[in-house]
């Protein structure tokens, strides 16, 4: 069924956490929040490598995670670019031969249900393109720069997208060239497939699936930890 590869990408600044070091470095339990992540896939079995993506000032530290932790499927871990796309995009270039199919994850992803991993790449593989997301519980407006309501999209099209995003590489490989040549960025790896007019799919993960951004989310990634997704229990 062909090799799979995971990119992690862990090389923004965390700006809106605003904390003096860089989230995805910031502990959660007993280890930084981005050693959640990669022991997560360290521990699926059909991973066969991982790409990890970080800041260049943090390359040293990472290769010590790698070795400090046994992350043996860590194949490389390199610098990455000024948007999250140009993280990817190294990755991508990072891969092994014999690749065949590749899981985008953000490194400040801990939460992630195995389970939806494995149905998000399920349908990947009988797709080619498919992402975890879950319904918006919120009424989503269309707002202007002047803070006025311009329009409400109906719910029940809404969906919050998460990572993992699973697809056949050559796919994700053509995206990025594409969007490279076109100069255009997104904000997420599926938008830059929708864009050569191949269709993504979505599979339903769960609201624990959080990326830690802004500093809330710090207490309840703490509390996710301890009495939903502890030690084994992903
Ligand atoms: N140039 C970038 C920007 C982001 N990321 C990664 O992409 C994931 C999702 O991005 P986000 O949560 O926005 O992280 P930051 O860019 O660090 O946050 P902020 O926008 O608040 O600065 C994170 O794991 C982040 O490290 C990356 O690898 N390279
Ligand atoms: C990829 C992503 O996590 C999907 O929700 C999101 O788009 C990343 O956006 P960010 O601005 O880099 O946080």
């Amino acid at each position: 069924m062909g090799k799979l590869g995971v990119i992690i990408v862990a090389a923004g600044k965390g700006s809106r956490m605003g904390t003096a070091e860089s989230k995805q470095y910031l502990q959660l339990g007993q280890k930084p929040i981005l050693v959640h992540t990669l022991q997560l896939f360290q521990n699926i079995q059909e991973v066969h490598e991982i790409i990890l993506v970080v800041g260049e000032h943090d390359l040293d530290r990472c290769r010590g995670y790698v070795q400090d932790y046994g992350l043996s499927k860590t194949t490389h871990v390199l610098a990455g670019g000024a948007e999250r796309q140009d993280s990817v995009r190294r990755g991508l270039d990072s891969l092994q031969q014999g690749i065949d199919w590749v899981l985008v994850h953000d490194g400040v992803r801990p939460f992630v249900k195995k389970e939806h991993v494995f149905d998000c790449l399920k349908k990947a593989k009988e797709q080619d393109a498919a992402v975890l997301a879950v319904p918006v519980k919120d009424t989503i407006k269309v707002v202007d720069s002047a803070k006025r309501i311009q329009s409400t999209p109906d719910r029940r099209s809404l969906w919050a997208i998460q990572t993992p995003q699973a697809f056949r590489l050559s796919l994700l490989q053509e995206a990025h060239e594409r969007a490279s040549q076109e100069s255009f960025i997104g904000t997420d790896d599926a938008m830059l497939v929708e864009r050569l007019g191949t269709t993504v799919h979505v599979v339903e993960g769960d609201y624990y699936n959080i990326k830690i951004t802004t500093p809330e989310d710090l207490p309840w990634a703490e509390w996710i930890l301890n009495h939903v997704r502890g030690e084994g229990q992903l």
